[in-house]
């Protein structure tokens, strides 16, 4: 079967492995990450998963149908108290409040990435906004799976949570349920709407590059 989501997927291939060979990932799943960079990365995930909640909600407001509906209010309610609640664990052990976790001042990539989702979650089509939802859900569901297998990356104190958490069967569901769901959006689409998905598609898996970039620099703004 040709499914819409394996051209995405072929596609955005060198832009993944580029991601999966970034030093922040290589370093995390060997436990040799430095702490500081793992926290930068914490902190600003925090405030990204805030709008990236929101999106789920402009999702639930555009759906057509009940299920599609509630399938992104039980994805909102999972970022807010599942993923963030990871978010706050981590925060507390290193003596970092809830407040300060919420009140972190977004990077220049963390404002790029967010507003590029919100902008076309608002604007566009539901099928425009999953497109764009997509690599974070995917990447990190292939990201979880595969460090899951890594000899000796679930014994690390640290990274273990992270790791078991993106790599869980819950997390692995949803993220198929999205593929699934772009799929079934993108039958019967005109060659023109299927390249603009796609582009929504590469230039968010562009900024989930960045993201992970931005955390191992410990991006600041220039001026
Ligand atoms: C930059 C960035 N990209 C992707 C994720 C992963 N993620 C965000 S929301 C969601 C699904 C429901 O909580 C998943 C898997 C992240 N945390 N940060």
């Amino acid at each position: 079967m040709n499914r819409f989501s394996d051209r995405l997927y072929r596609s955005a291939q060198e832009i993944w492995t580029k991601s999966h060979n970034h030093p922040f990932l290589t370093e995390l799943r060997e436990g040799t990450l430095d702490p500081e960079r793992f926290i930068y990365y914490l902190k600003q995930d925090y405030v990204y998963l805030i709008d990236y909640a929101k999106m789920f909600a402009i999702g639930s407001m555009k759906a057509r149908d009940l299920d599609t509906m509630g399938k992104f209010a039980e994805l909102l309610h999972s970022t807010l108290n599942v993923e963030m609640e990871l978010h706050r664990q981590y925060a507390a052990r290193f003596g970092i409040s809830r407040e300060e976790l919420e009140q972190t001042r977004p990077s220049p990539t963390t404002v790029a990435y967010t507003k590029y989702l919100l902008d076309t979650a608002s604007q566009g089509p539901l099928s425009e906004a999953v497109a764009a939802l997509l690599p974070c859900m995917w990447s990190y569901r292939e990201i979880g799976a595969a460090y899951m297998r890594v000899p000796g990356a679930l014994e690390h104190p640290l990274y273990r949570e992270w790791i078991l958490m993106y790599g869980s069967e819950e997390f692995g569901a949803l993220a198929d349920w999205c593929v699934g769901l772009l799929d079934r959006l993108a039958e019967g689409l005109p060659e023109q709407e299927l390249a603009q998905l796609e582009e929504r598609f590469l230039v968010a898996s562009r900024l989930e590059y960045m993201f992970w970039d931005m955390a191992y620099r410990l991006e600041e703004w220039p001026v």
